[in-house]
């Protein structure tokens, strides 16, 4: 029961952007989309889910076929959760995150009250809901960020695609929110295929890799496997170096930030290749 991505390519114009993107994604798994600026990881989320059309390759969930599925469909497998937010219509939160079933309705009907209740409760769980009757436009974009993740976990419990969620969030809350998606993931046998800038979030929350240079995957697989400071240093084209903490914890820097002045003064960091 796996999302499956095929051979995925994709095209603006003459400018080839994906090049056979293959990988697979396991229920309950986290997958951690690297690469840099550029390199394509928000346009293969969105050829995931048919909001652009890939030129060739497939990609199924759960042996269903995404890429000639209908809307709804689509929506009841893969719910995304856009990397900006702009301003919307003035809706509280509550009606953001019931937005969230609308794949479920028909075209005349509103949510009902369990609906509401599904909602409430998927912002409890992110400890969110005292959000709920706030105006969305009027909260800050780590807040709307939580509020169109319970969204996406109100849609489906099958595939969550995040495009960078940790952008908006503080130093703290970027933990915060990665260990409940994870745990929430877990629970619920959802996968999650996430885009993320910082590889330490990657090999502390992420199950598997895909790492995505101009286009191309150039490695994937268990985090614990792939994330080596070579294969770091070839996809962000820098020197890196990885530290292992007294309790075990890999962490990669850019040779650069060791390299800092501001390490004057400072004792050495103890780096183990
Ligand atoms: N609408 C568009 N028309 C033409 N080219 C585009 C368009 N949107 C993105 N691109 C180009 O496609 C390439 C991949 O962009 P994409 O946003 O997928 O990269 P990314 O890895 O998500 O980048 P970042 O980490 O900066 O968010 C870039 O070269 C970008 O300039």
């Amino acid at each position: 029961m796996s999302l499956v991505c095929s051979k995925l390519s994709f095209s603006y114009g003459s400018k080839q952007i994906l090049n056979d993107v293959s990988f697979q994604v396991k229920r309950g798994q986290f997958c951690a989309i690297l690469g840099r600026n550029g390199s394509g990881k928000s346009t293969l989320l969105s050829c995931l889910c048919g909001l652009l059309p890939a030129g060739s390759g497939s990609v199924s969930v759960a042996g269903q076929d995404m890429l000639s599925a209908g809307r709804e469909s689509v929506a009841r497998m893969m719910s995304l959760v856009p990397q900006e937010h702009g301003e919307i219509f003035p809706f509280s939160v509550l009606d953001v995150v019931v937005m969230g079933r609308t794949a479920y309705l028909g075209a005349m009907s509103r949510p009902s009250e369990a609906d509401y209740a599904a909602a409430g409760d998927i912002l409890k769980k992110l400890s969110a809901d005292h959000l709920a009757h706030r105006n969305f436009n009027r909260i800050s974009g780590g807040e709307r960020q939580c509020v169109l993740l319970a969204r996406a976990l109100l849609q489906t419990r099958e595939t969550l695609l995040m495009d960078e969620p940790t952008n908006h969030l503080d130093f703290n809350n970027q933990y915060s929110l990665l260990s409940r998606i994870r745990t929430l993931c877990r629970e619920r046998g959802t996968r999650v295929v996430a885009t993320l800038h910082d590889p330490n979030l990657a090999r502390i929350f992420a199950d598997t890799v895909v790492m995505l240079k101009k286009g191309t995957v150039i490695a994937q697989g268990p985090c614990s496997e792939v994330m080596r400071p070579c294969a770091l240093s070839d996809l962000y084209e820098t020197p890196t170096r990885r530290i292992t903490t007294r309790e075990g914890l890999e962490l990669f820097l850019p040779e650069k930030a060791l390299e800092a002045p501001v390490l004057d003064g400072y004792p050495k960091a103890q780096s183990n290749s």
